[in-house]
């Protein structure tokens, strides 16, 4: 690390745990950077996290989200972001992925262009999983990263990796274990300065960059605490203003209309947008949560061609390409399905159709979840986008409105949706508290952002009162508490992930599902029960 001891001189952030074995990631420099960190952003976090509470207050009073007055000029001015650097010029295909060692390895061999490093939604951020992802990603960057499987099958990285994006935590978690002046550090800062600082200058020496990937976003002012904070990081470590990169997720419904202000906050570093599909819709529901003519049918129902989540991937390709920024596509849930040819051909038609979807609309790459479907998704894009991407693809056709964008879409609310809500926020909540953030339900890819839209959907169905199944048979707290009974017990007597942890999980539940409010994030009751 190039960076000189003597200028991390405040007093440093103070660890709560156990820190053998991660001194070289905790070293006195590092935690002196973060309460550097810390001091600067902490009033802003505080500020905006209660500006999300004030907005979502008027949402529950009925008022609707909308395109701002006070920005119209920057939405109509002309101006386009910061030239992309040469890595990140073709993005086709993006694997992502927790930050354990074998999954590293795997994910930078698949032949992705990028693997984004997830220490968010795929992540259950117990302070040993985040540690460990540090250690994981230095020793990916220094070209030294290996694994041996308790087989004994060797792993090490390839001739080609791919290029690494880091999802650092949203703006809304703690990281209880490092405090700064008494006060706790959020994980968002955590995840980012540590990699940030044992990390930049070996990428930037490499013509490469810290690159990462934002989450959950709500306005532009969050967005331009993150430019804030990497332009500190940047001037701290020496390096060039800019060289940090970012490509920012349109996960959440406030967030698509600033979707200008957000690329205009972060300009001197945005390379792209991403269309995280399954947090907005989350969002959907949680913004939308008291208004009764906005349900949404079964979350199956709930894909990208219904009219609100078309407009909104497509008003995201045109606001991108209008300001020469990437506007990358999503993640399809279907992963591979063993030992069944019929269902995995049909779970791989229906990843095929995804992609094609989106390169089609002019998305200039997308995300799987499996390194089987990179070839799958390499292949969709290298037949229908021939150049590195296709930001000549302006979109001038799409007539978004604020009305298209928050108009839910029909459907039905069945008995099976209803219970495999159940069984997918329970399991995924039980795994998730024994330290796994990503698992396979049903041959699904559930994690924290699908098991958010399941629980968040139980909690709308029960509280608007008097809805009813497509078989007329009334939705209540009896069928859920059953349901939720059922599935514990289940759980519990099974081998599957989750199993030790499934009647917390079953607790967890019931308390958000029965509270008067829906609680904002599923993840942060069920941190305080994170080993
Ligand atoms: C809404 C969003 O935020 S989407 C982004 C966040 N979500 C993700 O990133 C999902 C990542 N995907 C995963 O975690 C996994 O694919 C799961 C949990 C869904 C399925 O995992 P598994 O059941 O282990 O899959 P499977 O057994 O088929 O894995 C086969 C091999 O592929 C590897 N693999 C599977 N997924 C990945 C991945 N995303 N990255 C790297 N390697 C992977 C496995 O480690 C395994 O390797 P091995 O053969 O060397 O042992
Ligand atoms: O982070 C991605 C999403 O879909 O949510
Ligand atoms: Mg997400």
């Amino acid at each position: 690390m190039a960076v000189p001891s003597e200028k991390f001189v405040s007093q440093p952030a103070q660890i709560h745990a156990d820190t053998a074995g991660y001194e070289d990631i905790l070293t006195p420099e590092a935690l002196a950077f973060l309460a550097q960190l810390h001091r600067f952003a902490e009033p802003r976090r505080q500020q905006l996290l209660q500006a999300r509470r004030q907005r979502q207050a008027r949402y529950d009073a009925g008022a609707l989200p909308d395109f701002r007055a006070d920005t119209k000029a920057i939405r109509e001015s002309d101006w386009t972001v910061a030239p992309i650097p040469a890595a990140l010029q073709d993005r086709r295909v993006e694997i992502t992925g927790p930050v354990e060692r074998k999954m590293i390895i795997n994910a930078l061999n698949s032949g992705a262009k990028v693997f984004m490093a997830d220490f968010e939604d795929s992540s259950a951020p117990s302070f040993t999983n985040q540690l460990d992802g540090q250690v994981n990603l230095r020793d990916a960057v220094d070209g030294s990263l290996e694994y041996r499987s308790p087989e004994g099958k060797e792993y090490r990285i390839g001739p080609h990796p791919a290029v690494l994006v880091v999802r650092p935590r949203g703006w809304h978690l703690p990281e209880r274990h490092v405090t700064v002046d008494g006060e706790t550090m959020a994980g968002a800062l955590v995840d980012f300065g540590l990699y940030a600082f044992h990390n930049a200058h070996h990428l930037h020496a490499r013509d490469r960059g810290p690159y990462f990937y934002l989450p959950k976003l709500e306005a532009m002012e969050e967005a331009a605490l993150w430019d804030d904070v990497m332009a500190l990081a940047e001037d701290e470590l020496d390096l060039p203003l800019g060289t940090m990169k970012a490509t920012v997720l349109i996960e959440t419904l406030p967030a698509v209309f600033q979707m200008h202000e957000i690329l205009h906050a972060l300009r001197k570093r945005v390379v792209g947008l991403n269309c995280g599909r399954w947090d907005y819709i989350f969002s959907f529901l949680k913004t939308m949560r008291r208004h009764r003519d906005r349900l949404l049918p079964d979350r199956g129902q709930v894909v990208m061609t219904v009219p609100f989540l078309k407009t909104y991937s497509e008003l995201l390709i045109q606001t991108c390409h209008r300001r020469g920024a990437f506007a990358m596509g999503g993640m399809a849930a279907q992963i591979p399905i063993k030992g069944d040819d019929d269902a995995n051909d049909q779970a791989m038609a229906k990843v095929r159709a995804d992609k094609l979807r989106e390169v089609q609309a002019g998305h200039d790459g997308t995300w799987v979840a499996h390194p089987a479907l990179v070839p799958i998704a390499m292949d969709i894009f290298d037949r229908h986008m021939p150049t590195p991407n296709q930001l000549h693809v302006q979109r001038e056709d799409v007539k978004a409105n604020r009305d298209m964008l928050i108009s839910p879409c029909g459907g039905t609310i069945s008995r099976a949706g209803f219970d495999n809500n159940v069984e997918v926020a329970l399991r995924y909540t039980a795994a998730w508290l024994e330290g796994l953030g990503c698992v396979p339900i049903h041959n699904l890819m559930e994690d924290a952002a699908t098991a958010e839209i399941a629980r968040a959907q139980l909690w709308q169905w029960l509280h608007h009162g008097s809805l009813e199944f497509s078989d007329h048979a009334p939705i209540d707290f009896a069928l859920f508490d059953h349901a939720l009974a059922k599935h514990t017990h289940r759980l519990s007597e099974s081998t599957l992930p989750g199993a030790s942890r499934a009647k917390d999980a079953a607790h967890l539940l019931a308390t958000l599902t029965h509270a008067d409010q829906l609680g904002d994030f599923l993840t942060l009751p069920a941190y305080e029960q994170l080993a």
